[in-house]
């Protein structure tokens, strides 16, 4: 052992030589006002050293006992349902904050009613003309043929239509504001069907608490917002406003027999929440609205990046620290994904069934199902995730059986479905076996695939499949654990 004595450069702060000291020591003609300031924010600099020190060991802690956290990724294309299923879990193990939630989904759901009113008026417009040039087209080439009968829509509808579009024109200013509102005024390109997403904590930005209420909030777990900053929203009020009385026209041009045709036809497709929310409109345009749980299930707002949810699931009477990450799906998403493979424990990998007789929104050329298959390849074959539980959620289920209901026939858009009946457990299981097959051809771990049929809007049976799915990840979690 040997004794040093101090390096020379090293001095006491209270050394009068030392420059620090004398840059420090308060100036000789200090008055005790002075004095006070000085002191006051000595000790506010203080404060914050030691808050930001506590909140780095916070962090430290966080990231050691997280090691022994469940991390379950939901991933999927966009609108498969991957923010749906955390709204499932966050009702099953955190259902408090859905609640708080409620009222801050009025935005959405307004959204989610003006977007559609506005899109049939376009496809009157678009098709009313298509129409016509149709009927010219087919004039010409018959030459001296008798006349074809009037174009449809008749005057008569046609004059509705237009009374209806000036009845309407209020909701053109509010799509805007709303998509504003709830982008926070961020377009994002080439990423999904609408220019409207949100980023994790999106209510208490739209509710424009200020970045330290917000923050305070993230830190202290609670992240949520309270009925009355919500309810002092001026612009949400004004939708409730202008949705109330315009309620009676979109009832009227919903059910209006142009509106109809174009739906049977197909010449107009309305996404799933769109139905919903139109076929609601008498309650959901009420005043007083207040959205129920099935509502803010069929809410529809896109995710941008990735959006962590933590809750506490019971394991054996212990609570174990679960990090649901919602990614978002569109291809321009998907980068942000892959900083969160490396120490997941679990996937639920979503794929909407329905959506064999859809195109990509970012690519109009690959048809929905198949971009899902592709997606599904690279997520089973990589090897950052081979040990990763394996989940596969056919989703949509719901959606499925309605379309097969009003005729529509999967072979039209999936040639290689062939003659085989065009019933829902035929086509399911046909597309079972093409993900079957993927997962099969990619698998050199040997591990397990868990596959359920579900329609994630389905609380009731979401909540038997989520403990199912729940006690498969912990029996995998619990075998690990043992390992280590
Ligand atoms: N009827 C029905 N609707 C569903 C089902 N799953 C999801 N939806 C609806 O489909 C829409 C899209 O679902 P999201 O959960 O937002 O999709 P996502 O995968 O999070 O999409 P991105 O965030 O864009 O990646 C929402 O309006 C849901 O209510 C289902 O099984 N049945
Ligand atoms: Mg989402």
């Amino acid at each position: 052992m040997i004794r040093t004595s101090r390096p020379p450069s090293v001095h006491s702060t209270t050394d009068p030589g030392d420059p620090l000291s004398l840059i420090l020591r308060p100036p000789t003609s200090e008055t005790e006002r002075d004095r006070v300031l000085r002191l006051q924010r000595e000790a506010d600099a203080k404060r914050i050293s030691d808050s930001i020190d506590e909140e780095l060991k916070l962090d430290r802690e966080r990231y050691k006992k997280s090691k022994q956290d469940v991390k379950l990724l939901l991933l999927g294309q966009a609108e498969s349902g991957k923010s749906t299923l955390q709204k499932q879990f966050q009702l099953i193990y955190n259902p408090t904050s859905l609640e708080e939630e409620r009222l801050s989904w009025r935005v959405v759901i307004y959204y989610n009613i003006v977007r559609p009113v506005l899109r049939i008026l376009e496809s009157l417009d678009l098709f009313a003309e298509a129409d016509s040039d149709d009927d010219t087209t087919t004039e010409k080439t018959q030459g001296n043929q008798a006349p074809r009968p009037p174009p449809s829509p008749s005057p008569s509808m046609d004059q509705q239509i237009s009374l209806l579009r000036l009845r309407l024109s209020p909701l053109t200013a509010l799509d805007s504001q709303l998509a504003d509102r709830l982008s926070g005024g961020v377009a994002v390109s080439g990423s999904g069907k609408g220019s409207v997403f949100v980023r994790s904590g999106w209510q208490s930005r739209t509710f424009g608490l200020s970045f330290g209420k917000a923050r305070e909030r993230a830190n202290s777990g609670r992240g949520r917002f309270s009925f009355t900053e919500v309810e002092k929203d001026k612009l949400v009020d004004e939708a409730a406003t202008i949705i109330h009385s315009c309620q009676d026209d979109i009832r009227e041009l919903w059910q209006h027999p142009a509106v109809k045709r174009l739906r049977d036809n197909r010449k107009l497709r309305l996404d799933e929440w769109a139905e919903y929310f139109l076929n609601n409109i008498e309650r959901v345009s009420q005043s007083n609205y207040s959205p129920t749980i099935d509502d803010i299930l069929h809410a529809r707002i896109q995710t941008m990046g990735v959006a962590e949810h933590i809750f506490e699931v019971p394991l054996h009477g212990r609570p174990v620290t679960w990090h649901l990450y919602d990614v978002g799906g569109a291809r321009g998403q998907r980068h942000t994904w892959i900083p969160y493979f490396d120490d997941a424990t679990a996937i639920i990998f979503l794929a909407p069934v329905s959506a064999f007789d859809q195109y990509l929104a970012e690519d109009p050329r690959v048809n929905r199902v198949d971009d899902s298959l592709q997606l599904f390849k690279q997520i089973c074959s990589n090897p950052l995730l081979k040990n990763a539980h394996l989940v596969l959620f056919l989703n949509k289920a719901d959606v499925l059986a309605s379309k097969l209901a009003k005729g529509v026939k999967v072979n039209k858009y999936i040639t290689s479905y062939g003659e085989r009946p065009n019933e829902v457990e035929s086509v399911v299981s046909y597309f079972k076996a093409h993900f079957t097959q993927v997962h099969t051809k990619n698998n050199e771990n040997k591990r397990v695939l868990y596959t359920h049929l579900t329609s994630v809007v389905d609380t009731k049976a979401m909540q038997s499949i989520i403990s199912n799915v729940r006690d498969s990840i912990f029996r995998d979690y619990l075998k690990s654990a043992a390992l280590v």
